[in-house]
C-alpha cells in the first residue's frame, strides 16, 4: 500500500465508510460531512486532544488505549452537558517513529469506543508531526433544547454529587511510572490491574449524565478530567457561589487506599488533584437529594453525596471529620504549570 495521507486514511477509516442512516447524510470522503439535526434538539460540540509525552507515553499506554481514551475524554464531556453521544471527527499528527500499523490499532480502540457509546467518526484530517503523535477529537453530540446541564447552576442550599469513584487513574499512573522506572514497562503486580484500567480504559458516565439531564432539582454539572478541587472550582466560579466538600465522603475505592498506602502516597490527594476519572461532578437542590440518590441506586450507578453549596464568593473547601475546615487551592492538572 502506498505511503501517503490518502491509503492511510482508507487504512485506518475504511471501516466508517459507506455507512448511512442516523441523520447521518455524507460521511467520510468529500470535502466534509454532512448530517441533519432535529428541530427538538441541539447540538453539543466539544473537543479535546491528547499529545504523546503529555497525555501519554508507549511505556503507559498500549495503541489501541490511546485512541480508546481520547475518544473517553470526549463522550465525558457530551454526558456532562446531558447529551448523548452522535459523531466525532479525528485528527492525527503521526511522526516517523508510529508506523502506519501502529496507527490503525489506536483506531481499533477508537472503533471499540464508538461501538460501545453508539458513535460514528464522519470525518478528521491526517497529517505529519515532527516528533510527538498527536490527536484531537472533535465530538459532537444532542441534547433536548433547551436543556443541557451547565456549570453555572449551581445554586446555595444544593446538595454536591458525584458518581463513581474518584483518584482510580491517578493510582494506575502512578504505578504504571513506577514500573516503567524499575521494572519492564506494564509489567506489574495483576493485583493492581484494576488501578491501570482505571488509567488506560476509563468510562464515561452517558447513563448518568441522561440520568441526571431527567431528574428535577439538578443545577451544575461538569466532569472530572483535571481532579475534583479543580472541577469544583470551576462550578464554584461559574455559579458564582462557595463550596464545601466533605473529605470522607468522598468515594475512594478501598484499592486506590491500600495502593496509596504501600507506595506512601495519599489517596485523597489523588481524588481531588489526579484527574483523568472522567466521573461526573455536580450538585442537586438539598431536598431533592436523597431521592435522586435512590435513583442512582435502581439504576445500578454509583452515587456519593459529598458536600454542599452556600453563598459566598466563589471559594472551595475541604471538611475534615473533626470539623475543621481547609481552602482548597485551583490545582489539580494544569498544562502550563
Ligand atoms: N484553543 C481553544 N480555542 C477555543 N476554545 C477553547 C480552546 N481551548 C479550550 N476552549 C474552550 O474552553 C472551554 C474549557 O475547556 P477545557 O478546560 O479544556 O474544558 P474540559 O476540561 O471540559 O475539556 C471549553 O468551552 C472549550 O471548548
Ligand atoms: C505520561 C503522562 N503524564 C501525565 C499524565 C496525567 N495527565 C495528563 S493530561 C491530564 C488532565 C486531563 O487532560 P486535559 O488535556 O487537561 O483534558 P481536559 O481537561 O481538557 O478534558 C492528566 C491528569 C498522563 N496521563 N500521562
Ligand atoms: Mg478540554
Ligand atoms: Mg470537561
Ligand atoms: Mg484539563
Amino acid at each position: 500500500m502506498a505511503n501517503d495521507e490518502f491509503s492511510y486514511i482508507r487504512q485506518w477509516t475504511g471501516r466508517s465508510a459507506g455507512q448511512a442512516g442516523d441523520g447521518l447524510v455524507v460521511g467520510i470522503g468529500d470535502d466534509a460531512a454532512v448530517f441533519s439535526v432535529s428541530s427538538d434538539k441541539e447540538v453539543i460540540a466539544c473537543c479535546d486532544a491528547m499529545v504523546e509525552t503529555v497525555h501519554f507515553l508507549r511505556e503507559t499506554m498500549h495503541h489501541t488505549d490511546v485512541g480508546y481514551k481520547s475518544f473517553i475524554s470526549n463522550i465525558s464531556d457530551i454526558a456532562a452537558m446531558g447529551g448523548v453521544p452522535r459523531f466525532a471527527m479525528v485528527t492525527i499528527a503521526k511522526p516517523a517513529a508510529w508506523t502506519p500499523e501502529e496507527c490503525s490499532q489506536i483506531y481499533d480502540g477508537m472503533y471499540e469506543a464508538c461501538r460501545e457509546y453508539g458513535v460514528r467518526i464522519i470525518g478528521g484530517d491526517t497529517v505529519s508531526a515532527p516528533d510527538a503523535l498527536h490527536l484531537s477529537v472533535t465530538m459532537l453530540g444532542e441534547v433536548e433544547r433547551g436543556m443541557a446541564l451547565l456549570r453555572s447552576a449551581a445554586k446555595p442550599g444544593d446538595a454536591v454529587f458525584v458518581t463513581g469513584t474518584v483518584g482510580g487513574a491517578a493510582a494506575g499512573l502512578d504505578l504504571l511510572f513506577k514500573v516503567k522506572e524499575h521494572g519492564t514497562p506494564m509489567q506489574y503486580d495483576p493485583y493492581w490491574e484494576p488501578l491501570v484500567r482505571l488509567h488506560q480504559r476509563p468510562s464515561a458516565q452517558v447513563m448518568a449524565g441522561r440520568l441526571l439531564q431527567q431528574a428535577s432539582g439538578i443545577g451544575a454539572l461538569n466532569d472530572v478530567s483535571d481532579g475534583l478541587a479543580s472541577e469544583l472550582w470551576e462550578i464554584a466560579e461559574a455559579s458564582g457561589v462557595a463550596i464545601s466538600v466533605e473529605r470522607d465522603m468522598l468515594p475512594i475505592a478501598g484499592l486506590v487506599r491500600e495502593y496509596a498506602e504501600t507506595v506512601g502516597k495519599d489517596a485523597v490527594d489523588w481524588a481531588l488533584y489526579g484527574g483523568e476519572d472522567y466521573q461526573l461532578v455536580g450538585t442537586v437542590q438539598g431536598t431533592k437529594a436523597e431521592i435522586l440518590a435512590q435513583m442512582f441506586a435502581r439504576q445500578g450507578l454509583s452515587f456519593s453525596l459529598i458536600g454542599k453549596i452556600e453563598a459566598g464568593s466563589p471559594q472551595v473547601f475541604l471538611q475534615a471529620p473533626d470539623g475543621s475546615s481547609k481552602r482548597l487551592n485551583k490545582d489539580g492538572y494544569n498544562h502550563f504549570r
